[in-house]
């Protein structure tokens, strides 16, 4: 399957069957699929993969515990909070700015309407490590039944197809086939599972509320589970923002920060935000699952050789420094200092006009 959805006029999210590796298979096939990879994250950034063999039944399982946990009162969800700097457990509406991990201040601070929970890897999955226990915290687990059960089932699923993403990202950089494991083997990811719903009466429509602000994911790759329903936005190249929704089955992938200076913008991180639909008054309401593979906290990221060319736009960081400062812009509210190159593509859409839509 190679078509394209045509989300709006001349755009498209290409879909992928990944397959070929998820398989092991012929050599030709795989080359055919990491030749469709390198063609989508040259040009969108985007794209949305089937053949990932995640069982059906493991992802009815994770949305139905998601509902519950959402459906619980806002105080109960709130004991769930963690402070800004810890990336896990509840994130009620408006406690977050996604534009701010860019360090672009919008009117309203903080007016992100999403609510969040986050879980991710753990410093003692690595005892030998001794990883910092501010990253690789300990997941808080709500007192929802299968909760846990079924979020870790569909986390080790997203895992592995992030893994494999890899591997083929390898092939489409012409890259030793383990390049990404080196930068890989503690990797600090995250799955957050997003909620987009604000009762009638707490809707304004006063141009400032937004689902989850813009921004580019932080981190190497993003497996994206998202409902149908309309309100994922993606910034194309011209600084047109287009609706993007996963076709029957298939999981959206989008490339993070990190793959951008890997390859010195030959791969795009590209800029999304969530303006879910109001239909009558009410926000339709909206769920996704965002899992961040963001890499090793002690991994230097530089720019591959072969994308130098004439000289790379970034400068070495660490996985560390560069997570840190996004999330210290989207949860904690200070504005990150160090995303001019994301933010000004931000500004470039803002001022043709074209961010809103
Ligand atoms: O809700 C969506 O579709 C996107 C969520 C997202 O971009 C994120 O969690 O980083
Ligand atoms: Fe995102």
């Amino acid at each position: 399957m190679d078509a394209m959805t045509a989300a709006t006029e001349g755009f498209g999210v290409p879909i992928i069957d990944i397959s070929p590796y998820i398989r092991n298979g012929d050599p030709a096939d795989r080359a055919v699929v990491a030749a469709k990879v390198d063609a989508a994250a040259c040009s969108v950034g985007f794209m949305q993969i089937v053949g990932h063999e995640i069982p059906s039944a493991v992802i009815e399982e994770f949305t139905a515990v998601m509902d519950d946990f959402f459906a619980l009162p806002l105080e109960v969800k709130k004991a769930y909070r963690t402070p800004p700097e810890i990336n896990r457990g509840y994130a009620p509406p408006r406690s977050e700015s996604l534009s701010l991990s860019l360090g672009v201040e919008q009117a309203d601070r903080m007016n992100d309407f999403f609510e969040a929970f986050n879980v991710g890897v753990e410093a003692r999955e690595y005892p030998d490590l001794a990883l910092p226990e501010d990253h690789y915290a300990a997941n808080t687990w709500p007192a929802v039944d299968h909760f846990e059960a079924a979020v870790s089932a569909y986390f080790a699923e997203a895992r592995r197809v992030a893994h494999t993403l890899t591997r083929i990202f390898a092939d489409a950089l012409d890259l030793p086939a383990d390049f990404f494991e080196g930068f890989t083997d503690h990797s600090l990811d995250v799955l957050r599972m997003n909620n987009y719903a604000l009762p009638p009466g707490e809707i304004e429509l006063d141009g400032e509320l937004t689902g989850m602000g813009e921004h580019t994911d932080y981190g190497i790759v993003t497996v994206l589970w998202a409902d149908q329903v309309k309100g994922l936005q993606v910034l194309d190249r011209q600084g047109r923002w287009h609706d993007v929704s996963p076709e029957d089955g298939a999981l959206l992938i989008n490339l993070g920060d990190l793959m951008a200076r890997w390859t010195n913008e030959r791969w795009m991180s590209t800029l999304h935000r969530v303006k879910p639909p109001i239909v009558d008054g009410s926000i339709e309401r909206r769920r996704s699952a965002a899992y961040f593979h963001d890499g090793n906290i002690d991994a230097m990221i530089a720019t591959l050789p072969s994308c130098v060319g004439a000289g790379s736009r970034y400068s070495p960081i660490t996985v560390g420094e560069h997570i840190g400062a996004k999330l210290a812009g989207s949860r904690a509210g200070r504005p990150n200092p160090y995303a001019q190159r994301e933010a000004e593509r931000v500004r470039h859409a803002m001022r043709r006009g074209l961010g809103q839509q």
